[in-house]
């Protein structure tokens, strides 16, 4: 049997990055393509109780390796319960974040060490990588502009730290895309709702047409 694609979406936190994959899902599902939406931290219940503990805002005293394992435990859980069986049904699974928001923001902007955090998230993907990364790039200060406009969404813990640390966020990613330019593909999420979304959908179709 044909086997899915797996495609993640990737970049700093008000990037559009939810916008524009819940766009692809609908858009794509609507031509008739086989897709599955999902996000990280999340997706299934275990994930979504996981994903509370680590965002609650109460939860300051939160160490950077307890939380950069929270990630990979979640990650793990969210992978097998509900990522791998859509892609042996040969669905096109479009997930908001995964393994390099580990490596940008605990590897990178926590200071862990980005071979640090692979390797425990190694543990929890056993090497399941996915063919194609959509990078939303942002700058920090208009992605925390974005969050602040809507306050109808949830300011989670992630979100108040300091600029400084975005800002590590955004490098770390730029690092991430040096080293992996076969599978990262860049997308300007400055530009229009609509702009983002046409750059999205083109490269999302060239990966899908590639495998066809
Ligand atoms: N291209 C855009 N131009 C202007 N506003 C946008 C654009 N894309 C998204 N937005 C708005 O910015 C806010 C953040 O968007 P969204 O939640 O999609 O970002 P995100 O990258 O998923 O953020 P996070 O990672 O923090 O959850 C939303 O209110 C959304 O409507
Ligand atoms: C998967 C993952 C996420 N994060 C951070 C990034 C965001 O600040 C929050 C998730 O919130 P979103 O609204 O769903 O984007 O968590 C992280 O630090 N490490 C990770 O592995």
């Amino acid at each position: 049997m044909k086997k899915g694609i797996f495609i993640t979406a990737e970049g700093p936190d008000g990037a559009g990055k939810t916008t524009i994959m819940k766009l692809l899902g609908e858009r794509l599902e609507a031509e008739g393509y086989p897709v599955m939406l999902t996000r990280e931290p999340g997706g299934i219940e275990i994930a979504e109780q996981i994903r509370n503990v680590i965002l609650d805002k109460s939860n300051t005293k939160m160490d950077a390796r307890t939380e950069a394992l929270l990630y990979a435990a979640a990650r793990r859980q969210h992978l097998v319960e509900k990522v791998l069986p859509a892609l042996e049904k040969g669905l096109i699974v479009l997930c908001d974040r995964f393994i390099d928001s580990s490596l940008a923001y605990q590897g990178y902007a926590r200071g862990l060490g980005v071979a640090e955090v692979f390797s425990i998230n190694q543990f929890a993907i056993e090497g399941m990588m996915p063919s194609l990364t959509l990078y939303f790039d942002i700058e920090s200060e208009a992605g925390l502009e974005r969050i602040n406009r809507h306050k109808d969404r949830e300011v989670n813990r992630l979100d108040l730290e300091n600029l400084a640390f975005h800002q590590k966020v955004r490098e770390g990613y730029f690092q991430l895309m040096k080293d992996h330019s076969d599978r990262i593909f860049k997308i300007d999420a400055s530009k229009s709702i609509e702009e983002v979304y046409q750059a999205a959908e083109k490269k999302v179709k060239e990966m899908i047409h590639q495998a066809d």
